[in-house]
């Protein structure tokens, strides 16, 4: 039986990132990188695929967890007949080699614990050799290595292929457990001091959460958002990914399960965006140079994602002695859209550069020369067909959304230079596309009978992303197209009081997206619901939905992708950049100042 994908929590070291759950177990962990082979896949199979369990003997499901304070370390309490204890988890930030650590503390009474660690390198599929060296437990395998140990030493023990310890905690008294993963062909890593990198990673986390400059209501939400953004960057090249996790199902048992450790431009802009909007500049200028040194080259080789270093193959292939999530199947690897031509990234990286300039970025002269080169491909570009921002595995169509993204990267390299004199760039040529692009969309995409924009050039199809177009400018929001489009998703595309990213009849959708079965209501397009509500002057309702979404994040403040109304359920990859951006996004809109916007 899995634990539901809100069953879990996030820990990580800005490199990689793990899941734990309710019942006290690491299920998900790829080490050293995020994009790496997973050594715990219990998520996407069983725990013969790799977990690690800390829990009191004979308990089941925890009392009660929380983030310490704004944090990403993670407090598990546990209630038993013999008395209570808490159980820290942490990844703390990395010298060189990972870390995970993992502290029992007693509480009350004298609880017996229990630690079972099954490591499986390569995707849950090796089982290592194990060892003994000093203290410590070594498993070995192919390029990896993993060495246990306990302070103090704790009586541990091999037994049907998985490391066994158990002892008990009486209050006040602390065992920690430390798991650093090594190139196996390094000697023994450096030892860290457990409650020292507790410490650390406490003070480093507060001074970061800090510096927010959001006020507003739910303010724990969104700082949670933020630290979650913060805990999806890569922190040596800047880059972000769009999930740590790979084939959580769009739907359960379904086949709609992608590969999202990778940094897509469009998400990635949109972490940063929010990043910004609340005063982090340093992740933006990471990024924006992650950014320059992913694209470097001929724009029309720009990819609409990249690996954790600007890496440009991703190739896709499948896992198949992983059972898959609750049996969703198959599970992937590496991700085809990689290929895809989505025309909205022109847009939504211009509009980035744009923001961060605005908030005062110092300046590159590569980015200015990178975004003329981008608008140069783009301006015979805009005219193709393309996969769009929801990536269909379908045919390729006039997707509104990506003209109207390619309006913004002309809109916002216009606005460049009018307001900076110093660059140097074909205006009357931006302007003339900028307007050429827009009279297109005008005429080729709404719908005068429905009043409505739809998804592409002479569809009957609605499109959420279409509820951006106020948001970009590209229209204001009193015009009665506007209007009429928000209304119409709203009410076509609504599902039990959330949003569909594209048509609501199951059977329809993958006529949309050439993939069978269906998916839940996607978290993101609802905020965007919430900010287009508002937008049109609809601020009370925008209000309530904001407040049912943040209702929708698990006991420790994490969304995935999608929710499924009707089972009460998180779906899809955990926890996703996407809504979290969203959340902050519209809390921004709803109650805070803009920093950058
Ligand atoms: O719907 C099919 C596609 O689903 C995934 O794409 C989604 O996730 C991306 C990362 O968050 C996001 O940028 C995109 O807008 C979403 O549609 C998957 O990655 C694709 O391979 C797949 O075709």
């Amino acid at each position: 039986m899995h634990p539901h994908i809100e069953d879990y929590a996030l820990i990580g070291d800005h490199q990689t990132a793990a899941l734990v759950s309710r019942h006290g177990s690491i299920d998900w962990l790829c080490l050293p990188r995020f994009d790496s082979p997973a050594c715990f896949a219990a998520l996407l199979g069983d725990k013969d695929n790799g977990n690690w369990r800390i829990a009191p003997k004979d308990a089941d499901t925890c009392a009660h967890r929380a983030y310490r304070h704004d944090s990403l370390v993670l407090d598990t309490e546990w209630e038993t007949a013999e008395g209570t204890i808490r159980v820290t988890d942490l990844m703390p930030q990395r010298d060189r080699a990972p870390d995970v650590v993992r502290v029992v503390e007693g509480l009350t009474g004298r609880v017996t614990v229990r630690s079972t660690l099954r490591l499986r390198f390569d995707h849950g599929s090796v089982v290592p050799w194990m060892r003994k060296a000093d203290d410590h437990r070594v498993a070995v395998a192919g390029p990896d290595s993993a060495w246990l140990r306990s302070e103090p030493l704790v009586r541990t023990w091999g037994k049907d292929r998985a490391t066994h310890s158990e002892f008990t905690v009486a209050p006040g008294e602390k065992v920690a457990f430390v798991l650093t993963w090594h190139p196996s062909h390094e000697p023994r890593p450096r030892l860290i001091d457990p409650h020292e990198a507790l410490a650390a990673s406490l003070a480093d986390w507060r001074a970061w959460a800090a510096r927010c400059r959001y006020d507003g209501p739910h303010r724990d939400a969104v700082v949670r958002s933020l630290i979650t953004l913060k805990a999806l960057t890569y922190a040596p090249t800047g880059g972000i990914v769009a999930a740590p996790t790979t084939s959580l199902p769009e739907e359960i048992g379904g086949v709609r399960n992608w590969d999202y450790r990778h940094c897509w431009l469009r998400d990635s802009t949109l972490t940063l965006n929010a990043l910004l909007s609340c005063g982090y500049h340093e992740e933006a200028e990471a990024w924006r140079d992650w950014l320059l040194r992913a694209v470097a080259g001929d724009p029309a080789d720009l990819q609409i994602m990249y690996g954790l270093s600007g890496e440009r193959r991703i190739p896709e292939f499948e896992l198949p002695w992983l059972s898959g999530y609750e049996g969703s199947r198959p599970v992937r690897i590496g991700n085809a859209a990689v290929h895809q031509r989505q025309l909205d990234v022109y847009g939504e990286v211009a509009d980035s550069l744009f923001l961060s300039r605005r908030a005062g970025l110092p300046h590159k002269p590569h980015m200015w020369r990178m975004q003329r080169a981008l608008l140069d491909f783009l301006r015979s570009a805009w005219r193709q067909p393309d996969e769009g921002l929801w990536e269909v595995r379908g045919p390729r169509r006039h997707f509104t959304h990506s003209k109207v993204m390619s309006w913004v990267a002309a809109d916002r390299a216009v606005r460049t230079l009018e307001h900076t004199p110093l660059l140097h760039g074909d205006l009357d040529g931006w302007r003339a596309l900028r307007e050429e692009i827009h009279q297109e969309v005008c005429a080729r995409a709404y719908d005068p009978v429905r009043n409505t924009f739809t998804q592409s050039y002479g569809s009957p199809e609605l499109d959420a992303a279409l509820l951006l177009i106020p948001q970009v400018g590209f229209l204001p929001p009193d015009d009665h197209r506007v209007i009429g489009t928000v209304d119409a998703i709203r009410e076509e595309l609504s599902h039990e009081g959330f949003v569909r990213r594209y048509s609501s009849a199951p059977v329809t959708v993958a006529a949309v997206d050439g993939l069978p079965g269906s998916e839940g209501t996607f978290l993101v397009c609802s905020f965007w619901l919430a900010d287009a509500l508002h937008m049109t002057g609809r601020t009370e309702e925008a209000r309530e939905l904001f407040e049912r979404l943040v209702g929708l994040t698990n006991d420790v403040g994490l969304l995935a992708e999608e929710y499924d109304p009707v089972a009460g359920r998180q779906l899809g990859n955990f926890p996703q950049a996407f809504s979290h951006v969203g959340l902050v996004g519209t809390a921004l809109a709803l109650f805070g100042t803009e920093e950058a916007g």
